[in-house]
């Protein structure tokens, strides 16, 4: 990982992991993919990239739909205790970029997702983006969409979950994406469309806790031009 910003990153995230600081883990699917997903259309033997997988249960919830689902995650901890928490035994092969986790429809690689190639991504016809490019910060969110996402097929359809809170009353990660930023980031080859805006800043306590007055989630429906 030569790019620091990007190097400092990836430390932050191991030492999160390490020292248990993972509250953006939810034990439940996330309640705006249980809502929207069905809005995109995908067929349902669609393969699905999750980036920034974490240990997120959206992953089985996917795969139970009958989804092939490509997870990618940095921290190895974060990938065994997927299996762990799923009950699963994965078999494990190594790619150039990466161990690479399989159980059944679910394959989890362990890798910097700035380093995945047009190779890998190729046949996913679908993204589902919770917490992800809202864990970026600024120059790596740019990164992230330039690089990252033109690497999936033409045709290929999102569901993109960010949120908007005023960034000075707390710092991030998780980052404030305004909507004038996802279009910005991702109207040169994307269409996008937004599908929801809700309050969310009851249901965030330590949001409130930090002096933060107003959250909104924020659901948009992408497709690849
Ligand atoms: C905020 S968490 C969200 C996890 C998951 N999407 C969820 O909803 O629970 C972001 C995750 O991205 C991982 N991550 C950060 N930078 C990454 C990178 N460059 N490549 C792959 N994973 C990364 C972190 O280790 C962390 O598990």
């Amino acid at each position: 990982m030569s790019d620091p910003i990007a190097h400092a990153d990836a430390e932050n995230w191991m030492a999160r992991w390490r020292e248990g600081r993972t509250n953006f883990h939810q034990g439940e699917p996330s309640p705006m993919l249980v809502e929207f997903w069905g809005a995109l259309g995908v067929h349902r033997d669609a393969r699905v990239f999750v980036p920034l997988a974490g240990k997120s249960v959206d992953m089985p919830w996917l795969a139970e739909r009958g989804h092939a689902v490509f997870g990618v995650e940095l921290v190895p901890m974060a990938v065994e205790q997927f299996f762990a928490e799923q009950g699963l035994q994965p078999e494990v092969t190594q790619t150039p970029i990466g161990p690479l986790s399989k159980s059944g429809p679910i394959e989890l690689l362990c890798a910097d997702v700035f380093a995945l190639t047009g190779r890998d991504l190729a046949d996913c016809e679908a993204v589902f983006d919770r917490a992800a490019l809202i864990a970026l910060p600024p120059p790596l969110r740019e990164r992230y969409v330039r690089e990252l996402y033109a690497k999936l097929p033409t045709g290929c359809r999102g569901l993109l979950v960010t949120l908007e809170f005023p960034q000075d009353q707390k710092p991030g990660p998780p980052f404030s994406v305004p909507e004038s930023e996802v279009r910005a980031l991702f109207e040169r080859d994307w269409t996008v469309e937004l599908l929801a805006r809700r309050d969310s800043l009851s249901k965030n306590q330590s949001f409130v806790d930090a002096g933060v007055t107003s959250m909104d989630v924020v659901v948009y429906r992408l497709q690849r031009r």
